[in-house]
């Protein structure tokens, strides 16, 4: 068994533990970093499947998202825009294929005014919310007391108008069905992209990609720390003393199957649904241990289908397509930085992904090209590359894209998110409010958990 000592061990190397572990060594403090899988990165990951690379995780940079560009430009990375010239596509209730130019999609001019009015109504109240304590709105309570689905039907009884707004926060982002997760938590998704109209603009949210892969931030900042990322080394066990609350010295130990790092700090740098893989001596409070079981990942798949050409693009598509009645339930043209090769991302999302892993791999795949096929016609059946994203199965991570409160549990414990337990500090981009469930807000929870411990560690002496 290795046995080290630093100021701070930080437990997970994905974007938020290697930005927290980069500031906490600039300001003088040594740490070490435990990570559980056998590469650095988290739910960043590319990786070359048959030839071609993928972007298993993470990708699109939004315009809002300042602490990940900031990071993103300090490491030299460059940047490039998702392909959207053309038509976009949109299929409707009566399962046809209509092309459309602009914002809005086809839809008839009744549910476009209901449409409009709604997301104005949400862009005010969305407003009004401070993503960083959205539990603070005097209607919060209320607010988080009503299904996204129950509310939006409140507003309007048109079916079609209703599932087009309520797949912006729900599969297409929280990626739980829309009865399972409160309108509070769908403005806070909102608040944190700058407003609804934004989460709902493909050019906004989806705009930029970073040439090589957006792997490469948290593992050019792992690089930084050189010896001190330890891969393959998930925490078991964490001890901890809080001598405000006892007596003796503060500190940690965590304990993986071949280490033991003693430290006066520890960051939790991974998805709260995972905090219970880990035995906590003693206990973490009763507050946390109720929390931690109201929050619960999202499950979506993301579809990766390689095409020898952009073929789309031959018939004026932009290959940026939606439509909450197909299986498939948005897409776009994911096609790499200088490849000539056409890329098209899609996604399958929460009830839906749930019913294609009851198939065969083959009788999935039939379905989800079948989908894509609906947008760009029969040629999309027949990628030379075809990978399914499953975030699912993966130990580490349980889910995609991240977590969220069920219903109710927002305004309830919302505010002690990210409130640290003694020495014990929370760093995730599932707890951030601007950029969350984003690597922003990763980013963003790593440099709050390392500068509160910087404070920290000055106030101690
Ligand atoms: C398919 C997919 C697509 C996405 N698309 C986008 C996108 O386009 N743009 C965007 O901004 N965001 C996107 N996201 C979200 C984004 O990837 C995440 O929000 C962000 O990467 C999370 O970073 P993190 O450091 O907070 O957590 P993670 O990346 O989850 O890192 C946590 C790390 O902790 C490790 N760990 C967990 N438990 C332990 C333990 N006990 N001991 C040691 N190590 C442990 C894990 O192995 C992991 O490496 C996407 C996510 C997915 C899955």
């Amino acid at each position: 068994m290795t046995e080290i000592t630093r100021d701070v061990l930080i437990i997970g190397a994905g974007a938020a533990g290697t930005t927290a572990a980069n500031d906490l060594r600039r300001a003088g403090l040594s740490v070490a970093v435990l990570e559980a899988r056998d590469r650095v990165g988290g739910r960043l990951w590319t990786d070359v499947i048959d030839g071609a690379m993928l972007e298993i995780g993470g990708q699109w940079v939004s315009p809002d998202q300042d602490a990940l560009k900031d990071t993103i430009e300090e490491l030299g990375l460059e940047t490039y825009s998702r392909y959207r010239d053309g038509d976009s596509v949109y299929v409707g209730p009566d399962g046809q294929t209509h092309r459309f130019t602009g914002e809005m999609f086809p839809v008839s001019a009744e549910t476009e005014k209901v449409i409009a009015e709604i997301t104005s109504l949400l862009d005010a109240m969305v407003a009004e919310i401070d993503p960083d304590q959205p539990w603070a709105h005097p209607r919060a309570q209320e607010w988080d007391t009503i299904t996204w689905d129950a509310w939006l039907r409140q507003q309007t009884d048109d079916d079609e108008a209703v599932r087009n707004l309520a797949f912006a926060t729900g599969s297409a982002m929280l990626t739980k069905p829309t009865h399972a997760f409160s309108l509070l938590q769908s403005l806070l998704m909102a608040a944190s992209a700058g407003s609804y109209s934004n989460l709902v603009d493909a050019d906004f949210i989806l705009d930029k990609r970073v040439v090589g892969g957006l792997q490469q931030v948290p593992v050019l900042l792992a690089e930084r720390l050189g010896d001190d990322v330890f891969l393959n080394q998930p925490v078991r066990t964490l001890e901890w003393s809080d001598p405000s609350t006892g007596s003796g010295t503060q500190f940690v130990i965590a304990t993986t199957d071949e280490m033991t790092v003693k430290a006066r700090y520890a960051i939790l740098a991974f998805a709260p649904v995972l905090y219970n893989r880990i035995s906590f001596v003693p206990a973490l409070p009763r507050r946390q241990h109720q929390m931690h079981q109201h929050i619960s990942m999202g499950f979506v798949i993301k579809v990766h289908a390689v095409y020898e050409r952009p073929f789309w693009r031959e018939s004026g598509l932009s290959a940026t397509a939606f439509s909450p009645y197909e299986l498939v339930h948005e897409a776009y043209d994911n096609t790499n930085h200088g490849d000539d090769r056409g890329t098209l991302v899609g996604f399958v999302s929460d009830q839906n992904a749930d019913d294609v892993f009851t198939l065969t791999a083959e009788e999935r795949k039939e379905r989800i090209l079948e989908s894509l096929s609906h947008y760009y016609g029969p040629e999309a059946k027949n990628p030379v590359v075809y990978y399914e994203s499953d975030w699912g199965t993966e130990e580490w991570t349980r889910g995609a894209y991240a977590a969220s409160f069920d219903m109710g549990g927002l305004h309830r414990y919302g505010a002690d998110l990210r409130t640290p337990v003694g020495p014990i500090h929370f760093a995730c981009s599932d707890l951030a409010g601007a950029g969350y469930q984003h690597v922003d807000g990763a980013i963003r929870m790593g440099h709050l958990a390392a500068s509160n411990i910087v404070a920290s560690s000055r106030d101690a002496g």
